[in-house]
Parts: structure tokens; sequence; C-alpha cells
């Protein structure tokens, strides 16, 4: 399942294929924001619901009507049988000969594979939506750099471009958020313990550590990612730290790992990077944050479930950019 997710499902150029899909839910995330402007939204519904219409889209090639049932789809595995019904239907109508607008049950389907696809897509949901809920968190509680952010994206996308279609064409420019998203990945990465490994293999040992053959090992990335002895202040939420700075989650550097590291480390990365950024600096250049009524700042207390979240559902009063407040 690990090498048909890396070389099939979520290759980059699979990935870059999907790029309409964010680009439109993302547009209907902020017509809904712009249309609830001023009131309190539950940022954090909204999120899992933007995370899941483009994972369900991409995975089953169907929209919003699935998404729900998407959420549900371990427990009711009859939902994704219907759904490879469909595409088995739609191949055999010979409707399906172009490779850029299959989704991935196609793909799945012609590599004779199904299982997991419903776990793994509903890893990399809740794993997008925990990311982008601490970063806007981390932003919301640090006003200089929510500003800082604010003003890069607001450059780059200044002008007709952002008011008409927020694309990820110039996503790559935005530099600034591309730190911020690591710092708040490093203090708050969803998956603070690796998953479970077994030395099957034979006694080995690296650092101080020796691992007989038939061990579980499990990595504290937590811990790694806060270690002092990497890290100057490394409680500190300080984005800036990255400037310069050639270590990068997707780099070999082993203390900084969101994603894990080696031949496991996470194979959604670019996909569900993507969503993040994109989610993330839309929300940014369209509005302005305020907090609810008699709040001062975001609580950070997280809560560790299948992922470590946020303890608390995320309240803000969206302001539509521009948009003078009576
Ligand atoms: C953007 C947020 C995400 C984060 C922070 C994240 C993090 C991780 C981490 C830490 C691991 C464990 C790696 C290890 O044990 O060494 C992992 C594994 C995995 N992730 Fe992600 N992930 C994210 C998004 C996604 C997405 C969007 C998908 C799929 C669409 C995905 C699919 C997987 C799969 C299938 C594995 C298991 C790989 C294996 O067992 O070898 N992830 N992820």
């Amino acid at each position: 399942m690990r090498k048909i997710c890396t070389l099939e499902l979520l290759s980059a150029k699979r990935v870059q294929s999907f790029r309409h899909i964010r680009e439109e839910e993302v547009s209907n995330l902020v017509d809904s924001l712009t249309a609830a402007s001023g009131e309190p939204v539950d940022l954090t519904r909204m999120l899992s619901t933007v995370t899941s219409s483009i994972t369900s889209r991409a995975a089953f090639g169907k929209a919003q009507e699935l998404t729900d049932a998407f959420m549900v789809v371990i427990e009711n595995i009859s939902v994704l049988d219907q759904v490879i019904e469909d595409h088995k239907s739609r191949r055999r109508a010979g409707r399906n000969g172009d490779g850029e607008k299959e989704d991935l049950v196609d793909v799945l389907l012609n590599l004779q594979e199904k299982q997991n696809l419903g776990e793994m897509f509903l890893a990399g949901i809740e794993t997008s939506t925990t990311v982008m809920e601490w970063v806007m968190s981390a932003m919301i509680n640090d006003s200089r750099v929510l500003q800082k952010a604010q003003q890069e994206v607001r450059q780059v996308y200044g002008g007709d471009d952002g008011k008409n279609h927020f694309g990820e064409a110039k996503l790559d420019q935005l530099k600034y958020l591309d730190m911020v998203i690591a710092e708040s990945l490093r203090l708050h990465p969803p998956l603070p313990l690796l998953i479970p490994r077994e030395n099957r293999d034979k006694n080995v040992s690296f650092g101080s550590y020796e691992v007989s053959v038939n061990t579980n090992v499990i990595v504290n990335a937590w811990a790694i990612n806060r270690d002092p002895r990497y890290w100057t202040e490394a409680e500190r939420f300080f984005p800036e730290r990255f400037v310069d700075c050639p270590i990068d989650y997707t780099s070999t550097d082993l203390q900084f790992i969101p994603f894990g590291a080696g031949r496991r480390m996470c194979p959604g990365v670019s996909f569900g990077m993507k969503i993040v950024k994109l989610t993330l600096a839309s929300l940014i250049f369209h509005f302005d944050w305020k907090l609810p009524a008699g709040q001062k700042n975001i609580n950070m207390t997280g809560c560790f479930r299948a992922t470590l979240r946020r303890q608390y559902a995320l309240h803000l009063i969206p302001i539509t950019y521009g948009r003078v407040l009576p």
C-alpha cells in the first residue's frame, strides 16, 4: 500500500492534477466565510469540511454529497463499495481514457487494490485539518506574526488576481507563510508519536539505544522537535528561526520530523501541505480575524486522540478584508 501511495496515488504529478479541486473548494470556503463576515464561526468544522471535500473529490471523483459519507466510511464500507461499483461501470462503458482525469479510485482499480483506502484518506483529513487549526491559533495569538504573514500574501496576491482567482500559481512566493507553518508543525506535530515500528531484522544500535529484534520502537517526534539541544528557545513560537535555515520537514534532518523520516516517512506530505498552504493563504488574504467577545487569546491546550488536536474547537470572527465595520 505504501509503495502504491508514493508511486501512484500521491505522486507529485497526481497531486498537481487535483489543483482545480483545491482551488474550487477553498473558494467555496471563502464564500461561506464572506457570508458570515462579522459573526463568530466554528473554524474547526469549516476546515475539516474543506479538507474532506477536497479529499473525497480527489479520491472518489464525487463532490459534496459524499463528504459526510466519507467521514463514516470506515464503519460504513458499503459507501466505498458503491463508489467502486460506479467506477467499474464507467470503465466498462469505456468512459475512462484520460489519465489526467482519473481519480484515486481509478488508480486503485488499475492496480486491483482497494484495501485501506478509507483509512489512508481519513488519516490525511484529520492531520491536515489539525495543522491548519494550530497554525491559525498560533497566528491569532501573535499579532506580529499574523500581520507579517498577511502583508506577504497581500503583496504577492494584490490586485485583481487575488480578488477574482486565488490560485496556487504564486504560492511558492509565500516564504514567510512556509516558516509559520513549519514553526507550528515543530511545536504541534499532529502525530507526536510516530507510528510504532517493529524491528524484525536483527539487533541494532544507534546512539545510546540498543534495539533487539522483535522490539517495537515508538519515536517521540514531539520531544525531538522541542529538544533544547537543537533549538534555541525551543518552547517559543518564532517562525524567523527558519530564515536561512537549511532544515525543513522534507530534509533528512532528524531534529525536525513532523512527517517522520526515511523510508517510512508520510507519503501524503505533498497532498496535505498543498491543501494546508492554499487554505491558510486564502484565510489571511481575504479576512482579518477577531476573537469572539470576552476572549483575550486562544487557549492552546492540546488533546491527544488519534492525533494531537486542539482541545477546544476554534471559534473566530472573520472580517472581510477592506470592509469597514459599523
Ligand atoms: C499535512 C499533514 C500530515 C501530517 C503532519 C502527517 C504526518 C504523518 C506521520 C508523522 C506519519 C508517520 C511516519 C512514521 O511513522 O515515520 C504519517 C504516516 C502516513 N501518512 Fe501522513 N501526515 C499528513 C498528511 C497525510 C495525508 C494528506 C495523507 C494521505 C492522503 C497521509 C497518509 C499517510 C499514510 C498512508 C501513512 C502511513 C505510511 C506507512 O505506514 O508507511 N498523510 N503521516
